[in-house]
């Protein structure tokens, strides 16, 4: 049994073999056609509280980098936005090209980034843990933020050099005391729709957030994140990671809204 990827045999085009909802009716990623998107005045601030955040661990789980946070209380939560209730942060990870014209999962008005953040939020109000909100159609919520190349990202550049830690498939370190407060643009204007997981098994569970401002960095932090490995240290072959992107999906009828005018 191959585990899925992002190579010529087991990449999004393969998904589908083993995970039906790759041809759902609320698939992300998506292409935001801002011509398209509707203004919507009631949609509230998005409101992030990590400073009380307890991040774990930097990993490498063979599909992206992640870190993980202590999610037992509603110490670190996004409110507002189209949200009911307060979400709560589990983790973030990255996704990214071999070059900067390609990487990022959303893409606008047909542009694509060298990268996306995603932060990842769970329903801890309605839902008794992560995997039983992961399957709930109201259970997570993603605040999605473009990667774009221009000067070094000073909070980011404390990831970036840890990243030398776990270039290698199943490995992690120590990451503490890490606020991704510190990653999010000034601007907190977004788009927001009713998609999925854009990686296996797929759930059609997340309301994203999408920043329509990108967090900046520099080519050499680009490049750190390609000197990672989708594959374990003791594996023959060394494949590097990058390219871990699902390309957009159809929209199927959906209303992308807009914060912001
Ligand atoms: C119940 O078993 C489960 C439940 C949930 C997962 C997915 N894991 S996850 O939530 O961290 C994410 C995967 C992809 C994400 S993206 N690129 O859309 O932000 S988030 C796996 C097994
Ligand atoms: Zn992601």
């Amino acid at each position: 049994h191959h585990c899925w990827g992002y190579g010529e045999e087991n990449g999004p085009s393969d998904w589908y073999k083993d995970y039906s909802l790759a041809n759902g009716d609320r698939q992300s990623p998506i292409d935001i056609q801002s011509e398209q998107t509707v203004y919507n005045s009631s949609l509230k601030p998005i409101w992030v509280s990590y400073d009380a955040c307890t991040s774990l661990s930097i990993c490498n789980n063979g599909h992206s980098v992640m870190v993980e946070y202590e999610d037992c209380d509603d110490k670190t939560v996004i409110r507002g936005g189209p949200l009911e209730f307060p979400y709560r942060l589990k983790q973030f990870h990255f996704h990214w090209g071999g070059k900067d014209s390609r990487g990022s999962e959303h893409t606008v008005n047909g542009k694509s980034y060298p990268g996306e953040l995603h932060l990842v939020h769970w329903n801890a109000a309605k839902y008794k843990s992560f995997d039983e909100a992961a399957s709930a159609p109201d259970g997570l919520a993603v605040l999605g933020v473009f990667l774009e190349t221009g000067e070094k990202h000073s909070v980011l550049h404390r990831l970036t050099d840890a990243l030398y830690m776990v270039r290698f498939k199943e490995t992690k370190a120590q990451f503490k005391d890490f606020n991704p407060s510190g990653l999010l643009p000034d601007c907190l204007d977004y788009w927001t729709y009713r998609g999925s997981l854009t990686t296996p098994p797929l759930h059609e569970s997340v309301t994203w957030l999408m920043l329509k401002e990108p967090l900046y960095l520099s080519e050499k932090q680009m490049e750190k994140f390609r000197t990672l490995f989708f594959s374990g240290e003791e594996e023959g072959l060394r494949t590097r990671m990058m390219d871990n992107f699902r390309p957009p999906q159809p929209l199927k009828g959906r209303t992308v809204e807009a914060s912001f005018r």
